[in-house]
């Protein structure tokens, strides 16, 4: 009988009640990837149940308006084990527990999966500062880039950087050629884990891993991080070129000159970093995202419509973001830099 209790559980032997030395893991975010990967996490702590607890909470955000009597995500997908606003169709395991409380879903964790939309994260952070038990790491699965400015110098950041510095944990990286719905749906994908500390990467992957979903681990984690955030430019700029109804050879172009410019971004800031681009968070990713992803798809939308930005991902995608910073400036500068807008 699976123990229910985060910290406690009867010894098996006998009805002694002993303090539970497995690992607890919180999820935080209960949108399309989050919901997907509660599908993946919450089968592979049963699997592992030696190491993990086997009750996995999940944060889900209540964005329910004052007046609002409709139930909250978490309480849907507690009754129904589905999310359907973010996951419509599949079945999330019910040793997943949703909650909308974020400091009850995380405090007594020793492992957070973090699993936001990036502009989330500095709030999140704010409100879990100093309220995680000691010991606990994290792995952020959002795919973006944070910036500071001072006095007109725009600095770039790792998001797993920020999250680092404002909670005082340890921070991994998850990222891959993973559309949600394919990796809830248990097709074969594969991801990389990029942490600093091999214990903990080799933890993380004991949790993540599984037949379908194939983890490498390395600690070249500031690539897999940038890899994991500037494959949504290029994917953008993948979904520009589908709407003006340009040839698969120029998408190929893209990946090819998106994959070249993300090596040399990561190298320029990171001049140590390795190998990390025949990774999946590496030219597996870009392949996936330039004909699979949210924000190819909103990017072809935009070229195709009259509408703002905007209007067309809330009309394409039913309320979930595509992920990333979906600037049309950002790829415009990068077409101008790699000069593909002559060939068409
Ligand atoms: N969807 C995918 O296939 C996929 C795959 C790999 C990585 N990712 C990355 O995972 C992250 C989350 O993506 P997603 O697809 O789950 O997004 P999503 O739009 O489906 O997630 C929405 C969830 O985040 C919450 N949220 C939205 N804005 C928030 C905010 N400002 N503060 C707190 N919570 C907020 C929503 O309430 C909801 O629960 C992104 O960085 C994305 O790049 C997504
Ligand atoms: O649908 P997208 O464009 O947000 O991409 C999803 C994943 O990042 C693909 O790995």
């Amino acid at each position: 009988m699976p123990c229910q209790n985060f910290d406690y559980c009867f010894n098996n032997n006998s009805d002694e009640l002993r303090e539970d030395s497995r690992k607890k893991i919180a999820i935080v975010g209960g949108g399309n990837w989050g919901s997907a990967i509660a599908c993946v996490v919450g089968k592979t702590v049963k699997t592992q149940d030696d190491v993990f607890q086997p009750i996995v909470s999940m944060w889900c955000r209540d964005s329910r308006k004052p007046g609002d009597t409709t139930p909250s995500i978490a309480d849907t997908i507690n009754a129904t084990h589905e999310n359907p606003k973010y996951l419509p169709g599949r079945r999330i395991p019910s040793n997943v527990i949703a909650t909308s409380s974020l400091l009850d879903a995380c405090e007594s964790a020793h492992i957070l999966i973090l699993v936001v939309p990036h502009q989330g994260i500095p709030q999140i952070c704010s409100e879990l500062r100093g309220k995680l038990r000691e010991g606990a790491h994290a792995v952020s699965l959002t795919k973006g880039i944070s910036s500071t400015s001072e006095n007109d110098v725009i600095r770039m950041q790792l998001i797993s950087e920020d999250i680092e510095k404002a909670l005082g944990v340890e921070c991994s990286v998850l990222m891959g050629a993973n559309l949600a719905g394919e990796v809830a749906d248990g097709k074969f994908c594969e991801a990389t884990i990029g942490c600093k500390s091999l214990e903990n990467g080799e933890e993380l992957k004991m949790l993540f891993d599984t037949p379908n979903f194939r983890i490498r681990v390395t600690t070249d984690y500031e690539a897999v991080e940038l890899c994991g955030a500037l494959k949504n430019i290029v994917a953008c700029a993948a979904g520009f070129a589908d709407g003006l109804g340009w040839a698969y050879n120029v998408k190929s172009a893209i990946i090819r000159l998106g994959l070249l410019e993300t090596k040399k971004f990561v190298e320029h800031f990171y001049p140590s970093s390795h190998h990390t681009y025949f990774e999946s968070c590496g030219v597996a990713d870009l392949i996936t995202t330039c004909y699979g992803g949210r924000n190819r798809k909103v990017a072809e939308a935009f070229i195709k419509s009259d509408k703002p930005l905007q209007a067309v991902e809330q009309e394409l995608l039913k309320g979930q973001s595509a992920q990333g910073p979906p600037t049309a400036q950002d790829v415009f500068e990068m077409l101008e830099i790699h000069e593909i807008s002559r060939y068409p």
